[in-house]
């Protein structure tokens, strides 16, 4: 069962200690009805030796089943925290392209829904575990009290679990189908967070967007759970009836056949009623175990496709983003988004393009004519599909990737904004933090203390700021901006572009600007013309009076 590999590959002896004390508890429980048995199968009053024998009985199944269930609750609290951490330094791990492809909704969906379902069943798995060694330890006391009925019981037991797996494996791929409508259903539950507004302005299309999307999403998870969930009711249903047939058989049918003294079958009836509980718990938590391994096969198989790619991050490699370099070149790099439909393919590239320190350059071109794209390939994010990236002659491959991020910084225009400086710790970050914040004119409204902004509830503008204020703290060799300047005011868009952008060349650095702004392309030392994925014209400095050329 994979969730037991999940428990083994947390700690495999802290499990094999667990199940000692549980077959050992499960034992001290099987003794205990042949304690019952033997004193209710005499006719005189309990010997002392059988009154401290119960009483010691029961004192090592109180420890067996306590110690057992301690460091099995240990190790799957312990497994579900590698489980997350795992997961999370797995996506981290994987290129950005397959994340965009498996999409936000996919990730959330087993980050959360599937994660805390394994989280939620894991915490039973302890009990399930003693449930078992009781129901073993049991059975080995019904072979040893006769090994006739001992061998009937064990087919009728077998005959119980092949009808009842039966329609488990039915349920399990109801239950299959459901969580693939669950990972629509996260995607329904971003279009509300994210299109409120929308959805708010708009009657009609919330009423279209509740009831064609969202409702019928949620309608097909509840109907396979249903039935799926229908299917373990019966079969759980036809389990315990199975019981009451195997105790009918053995009270009413078996004793005709065969003649067997009527303390052993008494002894029979109890110790199979005693067996009732832990089998119905064994029986009830089928449902969420099978959700949980459904739920486990999910997590594997984005886990082992982020396996699969998640050989970016080469940890041995230095970091250090202060080395000087002369030459960034692309040569005939080359990215292409496949769609379902293949005329709506995009291909970028193929591109063959230098960059030097202390250089401004816009990369500009119409909606759609590749500049993300090409800032993301630029900066290592996507690898390049053909061609190749060259750091002063050095090949930039996966030994030196994650060496060849640490020279950007970036400003994308879907930043993420952290309200604390991650990862920058250098003794004076306040103090050239409030600096920024003064430059940026954003002092006012954000204070820093030890790193940590008081806020990053701003407009979309003052955002963006703050974004910069990161980049520039980050002091790496190489910025890029896309499209910083759009939601900018007026002033400070002419700010950026003759002030900001030019002091940063003038401190060396390679300054990339992905801009429709063309009344400051004049300020570029060269142009980066996109069209449909192609470079068209690469313009060397060409000064106000000609900036015209891009109408
Ligand atoms: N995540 C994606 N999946 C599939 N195709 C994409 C994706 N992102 C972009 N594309 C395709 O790639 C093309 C280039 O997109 P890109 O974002 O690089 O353009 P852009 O020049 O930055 O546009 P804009 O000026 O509108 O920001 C688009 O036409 C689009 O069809």
């Amino acid at each position: 069962m994979n969730l037991i590999r999940l428990l083994l590959r947390t700690s495999s002896l802290q499990l094999c200690f667990a199940i000692l004390a549980g077959i050992f508890s499960g034992g001290t429980a099987a003794g205990l009805i042949a304690l019952i048995n033997t004193t209710l199968s005499q006719n005189q009053p309990s010997k002392t030796i059988l009154i401290w024998s119960f009483v010691g009985l029961c004192l090592l199944r109180l420890i067996a089943n306590f110690v057992s269930q301690v460091l099995l609750i240990q190790l799957s609290q312990k497994a579900i925290l590698n489980l997350r951490v795992l997961l999370t330094r797995s996506i981290l791990a994987s290129p950005l392209r397959h994340l965009e492809q498996i999409g936000a909704h996919g990730l959330l969906a087993v980050l959360t829904e599937d994660i805390q379902t394994i989280s939620n069943t894991v915490i039973t798995v302890p009990f399930v575990c003693i449930n078992i060694a009781i129901v073993i330890a049991c059975l080995i006391y019904l072979s040893w009290l006769s090994k006739i009925v001992f061998l009937i019981g064990i087919s009728f037991m077998f005959l119980g679990i092949f009808s009842y797996s039966l329609p488990m494996m039915k349920a399990m791929s109801f239950l299959k189908l459901a969580r693939e409508q669950e990972d629509r259903l996260f995607k329904h539950f971003r279009s509300v967070i994210q299109g409120t507004k929308e959805l708010k302005l708009h009657r009609r299309r919330r009423q279209a967007f509740l009831s064609e999307e969202l409702h019928t999403t949620a309608s097909s998870f509840r109907r396979h759970n249903v039935v799926g969930m229908s299917i373990f009711a019966a079969a759980a249903s036809w389990g315990q009836v199975l019981f009451f047939v195997a105790i009918g058989l053995l009270l009413f049918i078996i004793p005709t056949i065969n003649k067997i003294p009527p303390a052993i079958l008494s002894a029979y009836a109890l110790t199979i009623i005693y067996l009732i509980s832990p089998l119905e718990y064994i029986m009830s938590m089928m449902p969420s175990i099978t959700k949980a391994l459904v739920a486990l096969k999910k997590v594997e198989s984005l886990g082992l496709s982020l396996a699969s790619y998640s050989n970016e991050i080469c940890d041995n490699v230095s970091l250090a983003s202060d080395q000087y370099w002369n030459c960034l070149e692309l040569v005939n790099i080359t990215h292409a988004y496949y769609q379902e439909r293949e005329e709506s393919n995009f291909i970028l590239g193929p591109i063959k393009l230098k960059f030097h320190p202390g250089e401004l350059v816009f990369i500009v071109g119409g909606n759609g004519s590749g500049k993300s794209t090409l800032a993301k390939l630029i900066s290592g994010l996507y690898i390049p599909e053909t061609g190749n990236i060259y750091l002063d002659d050095q090949l930039i491959d996966n030994h030196n990737l994650e060496w060849y991020r640490q020279q950007f910084s970036v400003v994308f225009s879907d930043f993420y904004l952290f309200d604390r400086f991650l990862g920058l710790d250098s003794g004076d970050l306040d103090i050239q933090t409030r600096k920024y914040l003064i430059e940026l004119q954003l002092d006012h409204k954000v204070k820093v203390n030890n790193g940590v902004l008081s806020t990053t509830d701003l407009s979309q503008g003052q955002r963006k700021r703050l974004a910069l204020v990161t980049a520039y703290l980050e002091d790496r060799p190489i910025y890029m901006f896309d499209e910083w300047a759009s939601d900018q005011d007026p002033v400070f868009k002419e700010i950026f572009y003759t002030q900001l952008l030019v002091e940063l060349k003038k401190r060396g650095k390679t300054v990339l600007v992905i801009s429709h702004d063309d009344q400051y392309f004049y300020l570029a030392d060269r142009i980066v013309k996109l069209e449909y994925g192609q470079v068209k014209t690469e313009y060397l400095n060409i000064g106000k009076e000609q900036s015209n050329v891009f109408e």
